[in-house]
């Protein structure tokens, strides 16, 4: 009998520890797609996004993830197209990873998970007058999710994680401008689609998801960057910043839509 490794994580960040779970939640995020499963729908349209790298605000450690902050006062990055019923202003992006690169993403496609998982946070300015209030509104919310996998430089990441070091610490902030996250996004442009919720507290069941099929490829090094952040304040015990992504959720009664046959 080959002595095979059993590979699984515990992930013991606070957050997730106590695996919140809002109470009674039948949308919960993340799911596992089951491409088999998925529904393709002809009346998808072309997800449509127009970024303007000169929103880009600065870039801040909140002890989860490390995030990009967009000026969000105008439609000036918006997204529109898609699933989507309006355009939606991008309010800020970031990242879940693990600590090596045999997990670390939120969603799986037919149980297999990526080293990394990046989410592009959008809200509606049609039906709420703030991003604040759009995270408790149905559909007020839309994020759009593209896998990473292990492979080439990304040259335009590269950009982002030259910062990082500056955003070690919980509660660090440094100045980023003039970034474009449309380099960010896989030239393929098939996704699938699903009603569910926000995936870090306060969990609310308001997001509209567009996960990208295509995987975007960044290399070794700048995986190991991200996991050089730490979840902890400067002067506290370090804990690396690793496996923060949450568990998934049942699908309970929904069907994921594609965009594509
Ligand atoms: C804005 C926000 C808060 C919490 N969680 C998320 S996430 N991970 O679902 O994109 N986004
Ligand atoms: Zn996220």
């Amino acid at each position: 009998r080959e002595n095979c490794l059993v590979t699984c994580h515990v992930n013991v960040h606070p957050l997730w520890q106590s695996e919140l779970s809002v109470s009674g939640g039948t949308r919960q995020s993340p799911i596992n797609i089951q491409w088999r499963d998925s529904v393709y729908d002809p009346h998808l349209k072309p997800l449509k996004i127009h970024y303007d790298p000169t929103t880009c605000l600065y870039i801040w450690n909140n002890g989860y993830s490390f995030q990009v902050e967009f000026d969000d006062s105008a439609d000036k990055s918006v997204i529109m197209g898609g699933p989507l019923e309006n355009h939606y202003r991008l309010k800020q992006f970031h990242f879940h990873w693990g600590a090596i690169n045999e997990w670390g993403s939120e969603h799986m496609v037919d149980s297999k998970v990526y080293p990394a998982e990046l989410h592009l946070v959008h809200w509606n300015p049609v039906t709420s007058t703030s991003f604040e209030e759009a995270i408790m509104e149905n559909n007020g919310l839309v994020v759009i999710g593209v896998f990473l996998k292990l492979g080439a430089h990304h040259a335009g990441l590269q950009k982002l994680v030259d910062a990082l070091p500056a955003v070690k610490h919980k509660d660090t902030i440094v100045e980023f401008d003039v970034f474009d996250p449309s380099c960010l996004m896989p030239s393929c442009p098939d996704y699938w689609t699903y009603d569910g919720s926000l995936t870090t507290p306060p969990l609310t069941e308001s997001v509209t998801w567009i996960i990208k099929k295509t995987p975007i490829e960044v290399d070794q090094n700048q995986l190991e960057e991200f996991r050089m952040l730490l979840f902890t304040s400067a002067g506290e015990e370090e804990k690396r910043m690793v496996d923060n992504f949450r568990p998934l959720q049942p699908l309970m009664n929904r069907t994921v839509r594609s965009s594509f046959r």
